[in-house]
């Protein structure tokens, strides 16, 4: 058993795939056996969670995951602590597996209630695992509700019950640590999967991975940048930011500053105001330039920043002729908008890379959907968009995916909701542009910008408030400990 901790990557397998690997594991394996290390890598991981406690309400579910319950409640009861089983399914309809993880529990007196006690020290949550495919109704929504708001540490077995697997929607337990069995899910990653896991923890039950191909990456902790010494500043890239419309100067701002700080050689700013002449003293690295002027064929452009209605005249260039680009905001729905500048994106090709980055409203209109459709499978929603547009995609929000056509998709594992603050966005498009200049590929890029962006957020200091402008000023290579911006207290 392990912590799931973003120092390396680890592979993500869907219900389906994670089916194929029970169903490989149970056949070299005598009957049983994969549920009683379940039970007792649950029951091992509640008693490390809440080592005083004297007693621990179980809910069970109808199916496999209530035999996990049952089994972690058969050793809980065996090690001295007094385990109360509330159980939603029937005798006759129980699995074979769990009847014999139930037969257990009662031999050794384990109670089973139709209430949870009133006091416990720390809850199981057994009700569904994989198998959970609708909302969840009645007793079992009562619990779910008592589950997660007992202020006591619940620990979901697999993954918290109502939680899709696959694509981390539906309403769910909110776990405070989730043991995720076999392999990890996507679901636990992104959408709603964060909040409602928890600290996520991993056992394989013995059975070795790697048979069963994944269907996405969580990402990993990027490897430190070394820069040869023999280099300059030619070497590092020209990064090109055009956006910027009247009263929206400041996030083409926050995009140079962020590829400024992130290694960019370079960073020269299109303002498409067309007065950047107070600035140029206040900004003393960026170089302002005529946007309809930059030469784009070697530089690296993020391309929408604040851009308003401004950005739309200057794609057909910009799509043309960038190096490598970053379209982020006003100039995906310009995009989504024309078919015409969708179809010179498409040109664009593997040569000159692109990546977009929206939000799930800006994906949404890309793909001509309501956003609830992107929302409800964003790995899927990512890949489709990357696979029309020919390009790397970062869908953003909780759980942030990047996806590429031919490649797996990877979820992003860093991050939290201080970053929900206007500009931030416009950070990362900064951020990605510097790694492109760098000369990553897009979808390393793109992967090692958003963890970078995400773990900022995650270590900035308790009690100060994330700006967008301290985030992009705090941005720096990978491996490397960031300065902390002026007007910074505290600790990370
Ligand atoms: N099969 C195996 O090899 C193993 C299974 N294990 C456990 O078994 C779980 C999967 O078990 P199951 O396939 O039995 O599925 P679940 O126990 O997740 O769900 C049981 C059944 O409940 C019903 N159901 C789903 N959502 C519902 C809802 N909202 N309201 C009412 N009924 C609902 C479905 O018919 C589903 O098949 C895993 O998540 C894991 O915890 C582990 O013991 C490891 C080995
Ligand atoms: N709740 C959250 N958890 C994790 N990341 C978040 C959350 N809310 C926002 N973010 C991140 O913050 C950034 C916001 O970008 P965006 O929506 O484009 O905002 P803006 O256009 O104001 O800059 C994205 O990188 C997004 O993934
Ligand atoms: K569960």
């Amino acid at each position: 058993m392990e912590r799931v901790t973003p120092e390396r990557e680890w592979p993500l397998h869907d219900v389906a795939s994670l089916r194929r690997i029970e169903a490989e594991a149970a056949a070299s394996l005598s009957p049983h056996t994969l549920m009683q290390r379940a039970g007792l890598a649950s029951a091992r991981l509640a008693l490390a969670l809440a080592p005083h406690a004297r007693n621990a309400w179980i809910a069970c579910g109808p199916g496999n995951n209530g035999g996990d319950g049952f089994e972690a409640a058969f050793h809980l009861k065996t090690w001295g602590l007094e385990p109360v089983v509330t159980w939603l399914g029937t005798a006759d309809r129980l699995p074979t597996d769990a009847r014999a993880s139930l037969q257990r529990a009662q031999s050794v007196g384990v109670a089973i209630q139709p209430d949870p006690p009133a006091r416990y020290g720390i809850a199981i949550d057994a009700l569904f695992g994989i198998g959970s495919r609708k909302p969840l109704e009645g007793t079992a929504a009562r619990w779910r509700e008592r589950l997660s708001t007992g202020g006591v540490p619940v620990l979901a077995i697999d993954v918290p019950s109502g939680l899709d697997a696959d694509t981390g929607r539906g309403l769910a337990v909110r776990a405070t640590h989730t043991l995720t069995l076999l392999a990890l899910k996507p679901g636990l990653f992104t959408a709603g999967g964060r909040d409602a896991a928890g600290e996520v923890w991993f056992d394989d039950l013995g059975v070795a991975g790697g048979i069963v191909p994944p269907v996405a990456r969580l990402a990993a902790e990027p490897a430190v940048e070394q820069r040869a010494h023999a280099s300059h500043k030619g070497s590092w890239g020209d990064v090109a930011v055009i956006g910027g419309a009247p009263g929206m100067r400041g996030a083409a701002l926050l995009a140079a500053t962020a590829a400024l700080h992130g290694g960019a050689g370079r960073v020269y700013v299109g303002l498409l105001d067309g007065d950047a002449g107070t600035l140029h003293g206040q900004q003393p690295d960026l170089m302002f330039r005529d946007p309809d002027r930059l030469d784009l064929d070697d530089m690296h452009v993020a391309c929408g920043c604040g851009g308003g209605d401004a950005v739309r005249a200057r794609l057909p260039r910009v799509l043309e002729a960038a190096a490598s680009l970053v379209l982020d905001a006003d100039a995906l729905n310009a995009i989504a908008a024309d078919p015409a500048l969708q179809e010179k994106l498409r040109d664009r090709g593997e040569g000159r890379p692109t990546v977009l980055t929206p939000h799930p409203l800006e994906a949404a209109r890309l793909l001509q959907v309501g956003v609830d459709d992107v929302q409800r499978d964003r790995l899927q929603a990512a890949r489709l968009l990357g696979e029309r547009l020919g390009c790397c995609v970062v869908l953003k929000g909780s759980g942030t995916v990047v996806a590429a056509p031919g490649a797996l998709p990877h979820v992003n594992p860093t991050g939290n909701a201080r970053l929900a603050v206007a500009g931030t966005g416009d950070v990362l498009a900064g951020m990605i542009a510097a790694r492109l200049a760098a000369g990553r590929p897009p979808l390393a890029a793109a992967c090692e910008a958003v963890f970078a962006h995400g773990r900022l957020a995650d270590r900035w200091p308790a009690g100060s408030h994330l700006t967008a402008a301290e985030l992009a000023r705090a941005v720096h290579l990978p491996g490397e400990v960031s300065l902390p911006p002026s007007g910074w207290t505290g600790a990370r």
